[in-house]
């Protein structure tokens, strides 16, 4: 499905029409069904956007707010995503949502992912909204080139939930949602901020392996289409 770009003059402006645009379709999730779900990214983007949503106006007590991948690390860690998402947006009105996290105190990673596939799975059939980032090497989410679990994250096949990842680029070992379950949020964004993010973008919208840059499979075969929120 092809994208749809939304250019803003600056981040600032960007984070408050993305807060809008988040707001309204959460406001509108609770309308229909009783209750709202919003999937976040980590990294350095979300931050102001983040902090803009959580002064919004909606009924935060009926929204479920989770990571779309976390590091394994404990939330008192400063590259936890927990603690980014705990600082900036579940505070001020948001501080009334619930969160759940996906960093679990397991012996290892791939119990933790079994326990967050468990505890996230009332959420996310679909997700009313999912906050995809990109990293510079392509990647989204946990979606690394050369991620030890890359081809079962990307295949349409793998169930939701949480499998982990280990890659070269990542650091710690990753904890992410798969394709399958962030494909078909009723709003899917991809947050992306500079024009060098704009020339990565640039070549992932060209030909080439889904390995390569991952973030391919989402703007290539996402159920949703995928609204692209990009300043300068
Ligand atoms: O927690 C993370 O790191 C995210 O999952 C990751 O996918 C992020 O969205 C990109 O790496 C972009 O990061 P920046 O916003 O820092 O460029």
């Amino acid at each position: 499905m092809t994208a749809n770009m939304h250019a803003f003059a600056n981040g600032a402006e960007l984070a408050g029409k993305l807060a809008d645009k988040v707001a309204e379709t959460l406001s509108a999730a609770i309308a229909t069904r009783g209750s709202a779900s919003i999937a976040v990214s980590g990294g350095s983007t979300p931050k102001a956007f983040f902090q803009a949503l959580s002064s919004r106006s909606i009924d935060w007590g009926k929204v479920t707010v989770t990571l779309v991948d976390e590091r394994f690390v404990p939330a008192d860690n400063p590259r936890s995503n927990h603690l980014l998402v705990q600082e900036n947006l579940l505070r001020d009105k948001a501080a009334a949502a619930k969160f759940l996290p996906l960093y679990q105190a397991a012996a290892s990673v791939e119990e933790a992912a079994v326990i967050a596939t468990e505890e996230t799975k009332a959420v996310g059939h679909p997700f009313d909204v999912a906050i995809l980032g990109m990293g510079n090497d392509g990647h989204t989410a946990s979606f690394f080139p050369g991620g030890s679990n890359l081809k079962t994250a990307l295949d349409p096949n793998t169930p939701r939930g949480i499998i982990t990842m280990e890659a070269e680029g990542a650091g710690e070992p990753r904890l992410t949602f798969t394709f399958s379950s962030l494909q078909d949020a009723r709003l899917l964004v991809l947050h992306i901020e500079g024009e060098g993010k704009k020339d990565v973008l640039a070549k992932a919208e060209a030909s080439g392996e889904e390995t390569e840059m991952p973030i391919r499979a989402m703007l290539r075969r996402a159920a949703s289409q995928v609204e692209i929120y990009w300043a300068p």
